[in-house]
């Protein structure tokens, strides 16, 4: 029996339609009364949730990495007993997935076994596969509905969320993509318990960074007992999910497409992608953002936004769970050429989220060069 999931509305406001991630455990239930009524199901099929609000689909994809080889088949097989046509899609783990020949990949496999706008993909995975998962999604056929099915901290924390979807190209992360956000999120906390622990350490960084801008609660919880924090066993991982997701949808189900407030959820991100892709993405992305938010921290102090106790607690609060604040410091020339190329820059102007304070996430724009290398002076190990 499957324990009553936490329920969380995202979207519904400015023409965008709404969903819910679900949080809990064994929750794969609730997958065929999100994907809607198979074409030809089978004499045993019943949806939960009520009245399928879709019509019949024949086909669905499940899209997942090479380590949830298992998992992927499972569902795809689970789905094709309920008489959906469901092939699974094996992707490369990891930020391999995230490119423009593992895209065209799928959309061979889709355009090969027929998929029309009816049907759905389902991504199982961290964030790179829900990444890929709804950027294919949003390029079939110029849109079909998707579902993300998140394996990590951060994809249920924040990848999952809120229509990001995207591929990375040869000149950075994230570089082409679309806002499509999924039909539902079920986030099976069962799932964490097979991520190693560097996984699940990384998916921190974006529960802290929705605690600094967002909800200083979480900052607390995890600052009362930092090793526990570091698995999912601990006594608040359900509720440092929950709050996570519950800043992300807020922000998301009022600003989709960034045009303002969304932006403050990429607090750390400028020099965090150019890590990232500096490092030829061996680093997780939650590392890098560890690093980035530090970086932020320092900019903040030294533009005279940010004092000196909320930027120290960056330090501790991150390097309490095992997270990294510093990274090479002769690289600064080739961070701040990548740097340009992130999507908040304006031009030649450069643009920054810091803090004015726990929970006050601001623009810094075009900060003088002499402050952004005195801070990373400040991030050089
Ligand atoms: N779209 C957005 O809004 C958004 C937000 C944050 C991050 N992201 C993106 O998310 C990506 C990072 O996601 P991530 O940290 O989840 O990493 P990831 O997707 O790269 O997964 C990390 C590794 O764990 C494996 N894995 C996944 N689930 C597992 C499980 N349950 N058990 C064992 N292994 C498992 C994966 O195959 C991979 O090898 C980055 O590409 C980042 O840009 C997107
Ligand atoms: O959802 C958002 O908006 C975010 O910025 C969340 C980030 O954690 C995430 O890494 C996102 O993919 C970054 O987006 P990008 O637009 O800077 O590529
Ligand atoms: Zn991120």
């Amino acid at each position: 029996m499957a324990d009553t999931p936490t329920r969380i509305q995202v979207g519904g406001t400015a023409g965008t339609a709404p969903y819910e991630v679900l949080i809990g455990r064994r929750l794969l239930g609730e997958l065929a009364g999100l994907i809607g009524t198979p074409a030809r199901p089978s004499p045993t099929t019943t949806l939960k949730g009520g009245a399928p609000r879709h019509g019949h689909v024949q086909r669905v994809a499940v899209l997942h990495p090479e380590a949830l080889a298992e998992t992927g088949e499972a569902i795809r097989q689970d789905l094709a007993e309920q008489g959906y046509d469901a092939i699974a899609i094996q992707l490369p783990n990891a930020e391999e997935a995230k490119t423009a020949e593992v895209a065209a990949y799928c959309w061979k496999a889709l355009g090969q076994t027929g998929f029309t706008r009816t049907d759905v993909i389902i991504g199982v995975g961290g964030g790179a596969t829900t990444d890929l998962a709804g950027f294919v999604a949003a390029t079939w056929l110029r849109g079909v509905r998707w579902i993300a099915v998140p394996t990590t901290v951060l994809g249920m924390v924040d990848a999952a969320v809120g229509g990001k979807t995207g591929i990375n190209t040869a000149e950075g992360k994230n570089l082409v993509g679309a806002f499509h956000p999924p039909a539902g999120v079920l986030c099976d906390l069962a799932a964490l318990d097979s991520l190693p622990v560097n996984d699940y350490v990384s998916g921190l960084a974006e529960v802290i960074k929705a605690g600094f801008i967002a909800d200083p609660e979480i900052l607390e919880l995890i600052e009362r007992d930092p090793v526990a924090a570091r698995t999912p066993a601990g006594p608040h991982t359900a509720e440092l999910i929950e709050r996570s997701i519950r800043v992300k949808a807020e922000v998301v189900s009022s600003d989709l497409k960034e045009s303002g407030l969304r932006e403050i959820l990429n607090y750390g991100h400028t020099l965090a992608h150019a890590i990232e892709k500096n490092e030829r993405y061996n680093w997780r992305h939650g590392a890098a953002v560890s690093v980035g938010m530090v970086f932020a921290a320092e900019l903040g102090r030294l533009a005279g936004r940010l004092d000196d106790a909320t930027a120290d607690r960056h330090r501790t609060v991150l390097e309490a769970v095992g997270l990294p604040l510093t990274y090479r410091g002769d690289q600064w020339p080739k961070l701040l050429e990548t740097m340009k190329v992130d999507k908040k820059s304006r031009g030649d102007l450069l643009r920054f989220i810091v803090l004015d304070g726990i929970a006050k996430p601001t623009v810094l724009e075009g900060p003088d060069p002499a402050v952004l290398l005195a801070a990373y002076a400040e991030v050089s190990g």
